[in-house]
């Protein structure tokens, strides 16, 4: 199960933790996990060039110690200083032992601290200007082979030749990170001031500029034990861009001229030439939209295309609610610490975060039991399907009934029969105007011309798809004493005071529009605060509610954690493909799963059908239907490796 805790309990969490520890632990453990996280993605630390946008608070001190410790091992690092007054003054002096540079943001010709040349001379030669895009590998510099090979790595001799274009994004993408104790070495020349094709930074940029796959978001938890930060600089005696020694503060950073000239600023100009962008403007401490400097930033980023790691958060989303309210920095990987936060994994926020890495800083012990926002992954879901047993019957495995179509729409009672057939109850029964489209596609089905209260025995039902108006077999089945799921026309057609005073339990499924209209607020709100809106629509309808959209949400009206999805993908938005997962959903509930864990249960398995069906095509509602027991299957595989490693008592 992935977790997501708000800010107010990470922060009553890392006060605790922090009571326990030395000072500025934790910190460390963060830019340690973050340092490690941004040498993975450049794959080659040495010589890169990486800029460090620094707010006001911790998360900029998050990035300047980071900073530091890329600069140890070689990059070229610039930190652009939203606030110079209140930049956090450890992190700051870390990053200029370690070689690194500041600019002032907004600041129009000067840099801030010009401090270590070792950093600003490399980043202003000119040759290095025109390899800036290959910078992420200056060790590889002279290799003909991969970015990042050991073996050709920065082989002594072959100083500088340009590399291709587009390797940092093979070494990123590939997965090839450099090895730490290929960096670095003794006698390595590295070179980073030789010329570089024209055209270099643009074509490696835009290609490392790829943002990274979405979802299902990838959590690492890399336990980050950091070594506290050492007073003394550079553990690379011949790293070449960290020479304290060679600092020349009055040195005139060399690009002043070409990019000045051009009407650039130095922050511009630091942007455009890196390698790698941090982004520690602000983390769980930001509210609102980024403030005017700050936004411009996020802009300027935007346009670069060069690849972007968020501190703990893109800056500017709504950590809690997956908001984002003005502009916020879209980042192509966001380094989390200790846990993540709603929006990380709530759209539109999850959006701008990229692919999410967790660092352990050891938060997880004095974090509450109860998280706002809980992930299944294939393990949980595995553990909550249904499997029938020896003695199991049709009726032991549950019948779902389904009560859809009409004349004008029998195809929504066909696919939502398809998904309830593939859902884990033992039989399914329709009731409705469609029985012979249904009984054709699915003879399987238990067809009744009846309304739903003579039907038989059902254990659930789920009503609604393709009902047109017929409110009075809504109506029939709320009043049913077992589970029942209401979608599409049906929620319009349910009154409210009906499904707050039922005592079975209820599950709605809509998407975004119905919510809004059951809500009163426009599409586009319910689509800007998912969370708010989802809890909202489950407490006044005192009723499950299942948010249909890229991160789908369940929410139990009692205000506990909410769920949501990572399955999802834009293929699903198809004709029927809802239709598949209330009968899906349905069938899981009349299984005996709660509506919290049908509603999540179905929306994992439907999101992973989606993926198998289209598989990069598009696909039809059926071909989801279709695609369920491969999902199925695909997430009972996890368990029983599991099983088997729980019977031979392998731990871990
Ligand atoms: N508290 C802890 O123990 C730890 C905190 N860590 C880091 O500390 C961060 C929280 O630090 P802070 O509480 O100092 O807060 P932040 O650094 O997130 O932000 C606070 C600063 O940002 C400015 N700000 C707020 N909203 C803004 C906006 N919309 N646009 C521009 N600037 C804005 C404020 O003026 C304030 O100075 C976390 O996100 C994480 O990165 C980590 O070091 C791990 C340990
Ligand atoms: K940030």
């Amino acid at each position: 199960m992935r977790t997501a805790y708000g800010v107010e309990t990470v922060r009553a969490a890392e006060r605790e933790l922090m009571a326990r520890l030395p000072e500025g632990a934790l910190m460390q453990r963060a830019a340690a996990g973050l340092a490690a996280a941004c040498a993975d993605l450049l794959g080659k630390v040495y010589g890169s060039r990486v800029v460090l946008l620094v707010g006001s608070g911790d998360n900029g001190g998050d990035a300047l110690y980071a900073g530091a410790r890329l600069a140890r091992r070689g990059a070229g690092v610039t930190a652009v200083l939203l606030a110079p007054e209140r930049v956090h003054a450890g992190g700051l002096a870390a990053l200029r032992r370690a070689g690194g540079r500041t600019l002032e943001a907004g600041s129009a010709g000067s840099a801030g601290s010009a401090g270590s040349a070792g950093s600003a001379g490399s980043a202003g030669s000119a040759g290095s200007a025109g390899s800036a895009g290959s910078a992420g590998s200056a060790g590889s510099a002279g290799s003909a082979g991969p970015a990042g090979s050991a073996g050709s790595a920065g082989q002594p001799g072959q100083p500088g030749q340009p590399e291709q274009p587009g390797q940092l994004r093979q070494a990123a993408q590939s997965g090839q990170a450099g090895q730490p104790g290929e960096l670095g070495k003794p006698g390595q020349p590295g070179q980073p001031g030789q010329p570089g094709q024209p055209g270099q930074l643009d074509q490696a940029g835009q290609a490392a500029g790829q943002p990274a796959p979405a979802a299902p978001t990838e959590a690492s938890t890399a336990p980050a034990e950091a070594p506290a930060e050492p007073a003394a600089p550079a553990e690379a005696p011949a790293n070449p861009s960290a020479p304290a020694k060679q600092s020349t503060p009055a040195a005139t950073p060399r690009h002043d001229s070409a990019a000045t000239a051009a009407g650039i600023t130095p922050t511009e100009e630091a942007i455009l030439r890196a390698d790698l962008v941090i982004d520690g403007i602000v983390g769980i401490g930001g509210k609102g939209g980024l403030r005017p400097g700050a936004a411009e930033l996020a802009g300027l980023l935007a346009e670069s295309r060069v690849p972007v790691v968020a501190v703990d958060l893109p800056s500017g989303v709504d950590a809690d609610s997956g908001e984002v309210p003005g502009v916020a920095v879209r980042a192509d990987l966001t380094v989390t610490f200790g846990t993540h936060k709603p929006g990380l994994l709530i759209d539109p926020a999850r959006e701008y975060a990229g692919s999410v890495r967790l660092v352990d800083i050891g938060l997880g012990v004095v974090l509450p039991d109860e998280p706002e926002l809980e992930a299944l992954q294939h393990a949980d879901v595995a553990r909550l399907l249904p499997m029938p047993g020896a003695e199991s019957d049709k009726y032991r495995r549950g019948v779902v009934g389904i009560a859809a179509g009409s004349a004008r729409y029998p195809g929504a009672a066909v696919l939502a029969v398809s998904g309830a057939l593939r859902g884990g109850a033992g039989a399914v029964r329709y009731v409705g105007p469609a029985g012979g489209a249904v009984i054709s596609r699915f003879p399987e089905t238990l067809v009744s011309d009846q309304g739903p209260a003579k039907a038989g025995r059902v254990q659930a039902w789920v009503v609604g798809p393709g009902a047109g108006d017929d409110a009075g077999t809504v109506a029939e089945v709320l009043e049913a004493d077992v589970p029942v799921l209401i979608d599409a026309d049906g929620l319009r057609l349910a009154e409210r005071d009906a499904v707050r005073r039922r005592d079975a339990p209820t599950l709605m499924t809509p998407h975004a529009g119905e919510a809004a209209a059951l809500l009163g607020v426009s599409r586009e709100e319910v689509e800007g605060a998912r969370l708010k809106w989802a809890r909202e629509l489950a407490s006044r309808y005192r009723a499950t509610v299942l948010l249909k959209g890229s991160t789908t949400l369940v929410a139990d009206p009692g205000g506990t954690a909410v769920r949501v999805n990572a399955t999802g993908t834009p293929w699903l938005a198809t004709a029927g493909s809802g239709d598949v997962l209330s009968g899906l959903t349905g069938s899981l509930l009349a299984a005996g799963l709660s509506a919290l864990d049908a509603g999540s249960v179905g929306a994992y398995l439907h999101g992973l059908a989606g993926r198998f069906a289209a598989d990069g095509a598009p696909a039809g509602a059926h071909d989801v239907a279709d695609a369920i027991p491969g999902a199925w299957r695909d997430v009972r595989d996890v368990r029983d490796v599991r099983d088997l490693r729980d019977a031979r008592g392998v731990r871990g």
